[in-house]
């Protein structure tokens, strides 16, 4: 007996073309395969988002597309819907193309949920898919080897996409229709400039006279540190900016509050925070790992009375990843995790 899921309510979903992704049929302008239709379908997904309005046209066209939109409006289905298409329109063949689609994001928590939401929206599809995310040792990185190259849709951080660039037999990006940047500012941000650079020359060159390669690029703010992204050779890009008038790079409906202490009280008055919200679910940010593995040890020694988690870029990659699954559950939790530094890895392949 099934329960049904409620349907995701996108509220900022609007009247204009398309109305619903079902009826984004081929041949109807703005046309998606049936695969790709029937996995958004079964993720719940109904109506596009503002932003999936505005990117999936040209996208879906093929044009190059430089996009800033508030966190959470859904810019992750805004390039996914995308890849799909692109390689089945290609008629990408999953055993023999190989790498196909690249999709570059600055944490491997973000690489991770690109990968459940593309699992999700291309499960009819016969693409293999991974996540090049580093850490895990040499055994990791082996077996990363071993299958990189053969895989359609890849996932990647910069570094440990250059470190197989530069040491993996086999692996090449010769045949890549489409390149995703996520988080483009960021990845700038935490100092990957040159690894991209790197990346790129890897790459079939994207632009007009190139070989063909589209790029999507995706961030929260349109710095000038994207705009510096014009090395990536954008072919008259469609620039895309959904909440330029807002000040701020958060949804509306977000509250923000801020308190301000004397640093000496500052981890009293975030045990007095939890324990006044022990019914909801916090996530505290620290700029260091120390920090966060010190906070965590000495609040669930003292008994808060919920369970903390703690998360940060020291922690094998499996520990990392059972910890981030059980912290998004419905059960109510802390957890601290502090910015993710490159590394780690995690290889969860699908194939259709
Ligand atoms: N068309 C849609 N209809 C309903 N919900 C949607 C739609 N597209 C995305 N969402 C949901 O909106 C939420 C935010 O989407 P997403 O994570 O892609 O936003 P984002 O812009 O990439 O944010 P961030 O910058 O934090 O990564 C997710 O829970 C996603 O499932």
């Amino acid at each position: 007996m099934g329960t049904k899921v409620k349907e995701r309510e996108d509220p900022e979903a609007q009247g204009g073309l398309p109305p619903t992704f079902a009826k984004m049929e081929p041949g109807s302008g703005l046309g998606l395969s049936r695969e790709t239709r029937t996995g958004l379908k079964a993720m719940k997904y109904i109506s596009p988002t503002a932003v999936q309005k505005r990117v999936l046209p040209a996208a879906l066209a093929g044009r190059d597309v430089l996009c800033a939109a508030k966190t959470g409006s859904g810019k992750t289905l805004a390039f996914v819907v995308p890849v799909l298409e692109k390689l089945a329109e290609e008629k990408w063949s999953a055993r023999v193309d190989g790498i196909g689609a690249l999709i570059l994001t600055p944490t491997r928590e973000l690489a991770l949920q690109i990968f459940e939401e593309l699992r999700g929206v291309g499960k009819k599809h016969r693409f293999s898919c991974g996540l090049l995310i580093g850490g895990g040792g040499r055994k990791a990185l082996e077996e990363e080897k071993s299958r990189a190259g053969s895989l359609n849709i890849l996932i990647a951080t910069p570094g440990r996409l250059l470190q197989h660039m530069d040491e993996t037999p086999y692996f090449d990006c010769n045949a890549l229709k489409i390149l995703v940047l996520d988080e483009a500012d960021r990845i700038l941000d935490m100092g990957f400039r040159a690894t991209l650079d790197a990346i790129l020359e890897n790459l079939p060159r994207g632009g007009r006279g190139g070989d063909g390669r589209q790029t999507l690029l995706f961030s929260a703010t349109q710095t000038k540190s994207v705009k510096d992204l014009a090395r990536l050779n954008l072919s008259d890009p469609e620039y895309i900016s959904i909440h330029e008038e807002a000040s701020m790079p958060t949804p509306v409906k977000l509250q923000q509050a801020f308190v301000e202490c004397p640093s000496s009280q500052k981890i009293s008055v975030l045990w007095g925070f939890i324990k006044t919200h022990l019914k909801a679910k916090v996530l505290v940010f620290f700029s260091t790992c120390k920090q966060a593995r010190f906070v965590s040890d000495a609040f669930s020694k003292l008994r808060p009375g919920v369970p903390l988690r703690c998360l940060h870029g020291h922690m094998k990659q499996m520990k990392r990843v059972a910890t981030y699954d059980s912290s998004r559950g419905p059960r109510r939790s802390s957890s601290l995790p502090p910015m993710s530094r490159r590394g780690a890895w995690t290889f969860p392949t699908w194939t259709g």
